[in-house]
């Protein structure tokens, strides 16, 4: 399978914005590097006219260049650039090619591949803080949207019960289980959304860090999901959509508890 890259150059403050502008388009692996980052599509979901008109409006101070690369050198470069990522205290997120640090209580090792979620965007690492308040033990969690399965992992981690795992993309769920694997956890990995995760269980811990139009229009479905009492993390959204997220969560029963902000992206809390 092929995927388009896109070398972009700018500084760190646009790299944020624009990372955020080609996800709403489509891309969904991105690669910082010394003059800015690089983005990944598979092939068959690039549309060029759409990203030229999501780029079109940032032409001061941003150059990018178009190239097609076969997924494992992109694998290859992404293990080059890889650097281990500090979300708290105590809990540390490398690659299986970095040393052990004693110092946090605990480690998530990850081969990120193609997948989302290294621990380097700021999503991810509110999730992760987020889920280092909340009691998983002896519980059933369903992480949508798992990417790598770093949250899924994390669950495992803080003494969930059962993690069930779904994303829509096949690669990402192989990806999840392949990092269950090197933290000794095990998880169940299913390809689709959280239509499919009905079918399996209910959880009292949901998680789901995707994007704000994919929350607002599943948010129903999470709600069936969860047991009374039982916690929805979301992630994905901007801190200027926290009030549309609420509200749709106040329509389907949930209760807003509390929320946390890097970057102008947001991670909330509720309650069923
Ligand atoms: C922002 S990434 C999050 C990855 C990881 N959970 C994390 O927190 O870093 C979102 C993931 O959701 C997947 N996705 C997008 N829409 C989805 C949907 N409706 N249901 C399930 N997964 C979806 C994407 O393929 C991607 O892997």
């Amino acid at each position: 399978m092929n995927y388009i890259v896109i070398n972009v150059e700018c500084n760190e403050e646009l790299a944020e914005v624009l990372q955020a502008v080609l996800g709403n388009v489509g891309f969904d692996a991105f690669l910082e590097n010394d003059n800015g980052f690089e983005a990944s599509i598979e092939k068959a979901l690039y549309n060029e006219d759409e990203v030229k008109e999501a780029l079109a409006f940032f032409e001061e101070g941003v150059t990018y260049s178009v190239e097609e690369q076969e997924k494992q050198n992109w694998n290859k470069l992404w293990e080059s650039h890889y650097d281990p990522v500090e979300i708290s205290e105590e809990l540390q997120i490398r690659a299986s090619f970095h040393p052990a640090d004693p110092k946090y209580k605990y480690e998530i090792v990850i081969t990120p591949k193609m997948s989302f979620g290294t621990g380097h965007h700021a999503t991810t690492t509110l999730m992760l803080r987020n889920q280092l308040t909340i009691d998983h033990k002896g519980k059933n969690v369903a992480d949508l949207g798992c990417g790598t399965g770093i949250l899924a992992v994390m669950s495992k981690l803080l003494g969930a019960e059962q993690v069930d795992a779904c994303d829509i993309e096949d690669w990402s769920c192989e990806n999840a289980l392949e990092n269950a694997a090197l933290n000794n956890v095990d998880l169940r990995v299913t390809v689709g959304t959280v239509h499919e995760m009905e079918k399996l269980d209910e959880y009292e811990i949901v998680l789901a860090n995707i994007n704000r139009n994919v929350l607002l229009e599943e948010m129903p479905t999470y709600q069936k999901l969860i047991t009374k009492g039982g916690k929805l993390l979301l992630s994905g959204f901007y801190t200027e959509d926290l009030p549309i997220i609420t509200e749709k969560a106040n329509s389907v029963g949930l209760t807003y508890l509390s929320h946390l902000e890097k970057d102008n992206w947001v991670s909330a809390v509720f309650e069923n």
